[in-house]
């Protein structure tokens, strides 16, 4: 593996790509983590993010809101788009894409597999994507994939295309979150996978397989892999879009008990349509509950030009703040038909009792009277399995509505950026809430906003966690939140549109 960079010896980096910005106080070991020298070849053009103190201390809601809030790009879009991008024969260029810490993370590591990716330098969030020449993926390379699902379940499957062993590697907390399905996935089309710790997990090489490194004959026999997507839906999104240059028909099966996260899966599949690859899917086509794809490959490429939506999960505290704090909130560019999972986050907001709609212009607004009122009431029993990356938002307002919620279906999130169901029973716990953690999910019960009260909230360097506990502090005096910048994996400046959606509402 010679020429490969190591990590463990690359110098610290700028703050843009300073992995540890993110982590945890406690997880800091800055050089042992620096993804630029080790993913990176140009300088990632980021605007900096400002500083913010450590704790921060989330700003009251001094009466109802009425604000507009622009959100940024979509991080499960930016990155698929960055992939599918990586996967063609001509540059496209992705206008509006979401620049923080995870699209960041999938820039360095295409351009570490030979990826050109340009910013624009009158435009950040425009970015001109290039695949290599040659087709082929450059080896030999470490992959630091940060604390990024996308990154370290996506990018793998571009590896099967490298000339060369790649390494992954991500930050400390990284290590738990589960890969071998996507991994085993890639295994049963000929990669190999060495493990540096424990199986299943990162860091660990890919192999590519050696006949998959030149173009592999469009009459290639059919390929079948099955895999277990139960833990998290971006296995069977990451094995679809390798399949796509796979130069031969592929079945991927998912048999498991779970499958979380289906909007996300059929994202995937929309992108590969829109990049010229057939998917379907089939329901229990065994008859036994497991679910199958057939993915027809061909020459993978996106239109010239692709605009992404804004991040619709991103929007959830901003929406839900009007549920919490009364008033208005309107979020603008809200796409009439939407792949996003938090397509869904209308309908749960109304099911909350907030008043909801979108006008022709494009304008998500929602109004609510507030939780001071008693009109916003829990959801009750309500299954989350197709939006989890939303509960920690939902389980704010839960935590501060006239009635119980039991969120189902989301046990995958005690993989996600942390063990989040445990971190919400946590801190709803420790400013006087009720919560508890079901098999499946969550119970939160409805204590009355009087019983609570502010503390320093911790946020497992888990970005919605920080959204969540800035939520709370909208109506719960003394609510300081650590590690706000960890807001920056899907965010670029969290807590400056947190503040202008107050300063917009004190006029
Ligand atoms: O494919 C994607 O872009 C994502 C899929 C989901 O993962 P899980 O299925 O693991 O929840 C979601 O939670 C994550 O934020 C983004
Ligand atoms: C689960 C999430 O992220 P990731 O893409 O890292 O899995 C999330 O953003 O809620």
């Amino acid at each position: 593996m010679g020429g490969m960079t190591n990590p463990l010896t690359a110098a610290q980096n700028d703050f843009e790509n300073n992995p540890d910005q993110n982590a945890t106080p406690r997880q800091t070991h800055a050089p042992a983590q620096s993804p630029a020298a080790a993913s990176s070849g140009a300088a990632v053009a980021t605007p900096k993010a400002p500083s913010y103190p450590d704790p921060w201390p989330a700003p009251m809601a001094a009466g109802p809101l009425d604000a507009i809030v622009e959100i940024p790009g979509s991080k499960s879009l930016s990155n698929r788009y960055l992939i599918l991008a990586a996967l063609g024969s001509r540059p496209v260029t992705l206008v509006g894409l979401l620049r923080s810490r995870d699209t960041d993370l999938m820039m360095g590591a295409l351009r570490s597999l030979g990826v050109e990716c340009d910013v624009d330098p009158a435009k950040s969030t425009t970015v001109r994507v290039t695949p290599p020449a040659s087709g082929t993926f450059r080896g030999g390379q470490t992959v630091y994939c940060g604390l990024a699902g996308t990154v370290m379940r996506f990018v793998p499957g571009l590896a099967l295309y490298a000339d060369g062993p790649v390494r992954f590697d991500g930050d400390t907390q990284a290590y738990e979150r589960p890969m071998k399905p996507v991994l085993d996935g890639l295994e049963q089309l000929g990669a190999r996978i060495e493990y540096e710790g424990e199986p299943g997990f990162l860091p660990f090489t890919l192999t590519p397989p050696t006949a998959l490194t030149a173009d592999a004959p469009a009459s290639a026999p059919a390929r079948s892999i099955t895999i277990d997507s139960s833990g998290s839906s971006q296995f069977v999104s990451g094995l679809l879009l390798a399949a796509a240059r796979l130069g031969a028909p592929l079945t991927l099966t998912h048999d498991g008990a779970h499958l979380p996260s289906l909007p996300h899966i059929r994202m995937t599949m929309a992108d590969l349509g829109a990049s010229g690859i057939g998917v379907t899917m089939a329901q229990g086509e065994r008859g036994d509950g497991t679910v199958t794809w057939h993915v027809t490959p061909g020459d993978v490429q996106l239109p010239e030009r692709v605009v992404v939506e804004p991040d619709l999960s991103n929007a959830a505290p901003f929406l839900g703040a009007a549920l919490i704090a009364g008033g208005t909130v309107r979020v603008p560019n809200w796409p009439a038909s939407t792949t996003q999972p938090g397509g869904l986050l209308p309908e749960y907001l109304h099911d909350f009792g907030a008043d909801v709609r979108r006008t022709d212009d494009g304008v998500m607004t929602v109004t609510s009277d507030g939780v001071r009122s008693g009109a916003v009431h829990g959801l009750g029993s309500f299954d989350l399995s197709a939006a989890g990356e939303i509960a920690p938002s939902l389980a704010a307002i839960a935590a501060l509505a006239s009635s119980d919620t039991d969120l189902h279906g989301i046990a995958h999130l005690r993989g996600h950026e942390t063990n989040r169901l445990k971190a919400l029973v946590t801190e709803i716990t420790r400013i006087g809430g009720e919560a508890e953690e079901l098999d499946d999910g969550l119970h939160i019960g409805a204590v009355g906003l009087d019983r609570l009260h502010g503390e320093v909230m911790e946020t497992y360097a888990d970005h919605r966690m920080a959204t969540f506990a800035a939520m709370i502090g909208l109506v719960v005096s003394g609510v300081r939140v650590t590690n706000v910048a960890t807001t920056r994996k899907t965010i670029p400046d969290f807590p400056g549109l947190w503040a202008s959606l107050l300063a917009q509402s004190a006029h």
